[in-house]
């Protein structure tokens, strides 16, 4: 698969109409194809000066009384997981860094690799896999079933936070992101939820949403992440599935530009693995 980030980055947000998502079964583990991993790495061609996004200094240390509790703790229940509320409210504007030549020119992008096989084989302890999420707390079909069946308290977590410290009238808000850390016995990985659309099915928002949802919840996802570096079981490697190009509808190569458009921050990981089976 080629990368198709040459183009202006602002092209993504062109919607480009409803694309039909095929209704996926879930993968099982005995239908999951496991193959020779082969990998490529997309980067996007250097912009032309002047035209690159604003670079964005480091977000200010979250205040004190918002740092979480690093401990890592055994049981599941007491476990930290991150989230938007981890963060100050303004994180994102905060995050406006100011413009110069050479920032522009050190501004750096995400690096995506590319492997065939099951984002779940092989993932070494510690990983992150990194799935997109609707805001009800709904792991029902596609990708998230399969996260549901094997990271069962994981989930409950997830649930947790969506459904019942959040509600229809509060819901989590779209574009931010949940870091889940490892409580399921075995594996132990961390899971990194992208809110691109709080509705699923049929209601799931248009493309457009999604992929503006998909780079805020993205750099927030970085950001917890660099919060989460405390932690004794810190994230080691990053992988993905084709977010958003199945149940979601959206075609991988709007995904793929949309993330190579975000100006990593210090202290954000660089490299995010992109598998697909
Ligand atoms: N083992 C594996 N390893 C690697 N890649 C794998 C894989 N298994 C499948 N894939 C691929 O991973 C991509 C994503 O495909 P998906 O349709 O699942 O996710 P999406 O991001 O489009 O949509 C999210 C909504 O779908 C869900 O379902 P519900 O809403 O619960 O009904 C959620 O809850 C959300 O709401 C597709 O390329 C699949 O080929």
């Amino acid at each position: 698969m080629t990368s198709q980030g040459n183009k202006s980055i602002t092209s993504y947000f062109e919607a480009t109409g409803e694309t039909k998502g095929k209704e996926r079964k879930a993968t099982s583990k005995s239908e999951r194809m496991i193959s020779a991993s082969t990998s490529h790495t997309s980067r996007p061609k250097p912009q032309p000066k002047g035209k690159l996004k604003r670079p964005i200094s480091s977000p200010p240390p979250a205040p004190a009384s918002k740092r979480p509790n690093t401990k890592a703790t055994a049981s599941s229940s007491q476990r930290k997981h991150y989230a938007y509320n981890d963060l100050p409210s303004n994180w994102l504007d905060s995050t406006v860094g100011t413009s110069s030549e050479s920032d522009e020119a050190n501004a750096k992008s995400l690096l995506l690799t590319y492997h065939k096989g099951d984002m779940f084989e092989g993932a070494p302890t510690h990983s992150l896999l990194i799935h997109a999420c609707n805001t009800q707390g709904h792991w029902g079909a596609g990708i998230a079933k399969a996260f549901k069946a094997q990271y069962s308290k994981a989930y409950i977590a997830h649930n947790k936070f969506c459904a019942k410290e959040h509600s229809k009238a509060n819901p989590v808000p779209t574009g931010t992101s949940q870091l889940l850390a490892p409580v399921d016995e075995d594996p132990k990985h961390w899971i990194g939820c992208l809110f691109t659309s709080a509705k699923y099915g049929k209601a799931k928002e248009k493309p457009v949403a999604i992929l503006q949802n998909t780079v805020t919840s993205m750099k927030m996802l970085l950001e917890l992440v660099n919060m989460a570096d405390e932690e004794e079981d810190r994230v080691t490697e990053i992988r993905m599935c084709k977010i958003n190009s199945g149940m979601f509808g959206v075609p991988w190569e709007k995904t793929e530009e949309a993330l190579q458009s975000i100006v990593l921050q210090e202290g954000w990981r660089t490299t995010i693995e992109v598998w697909e089976p």
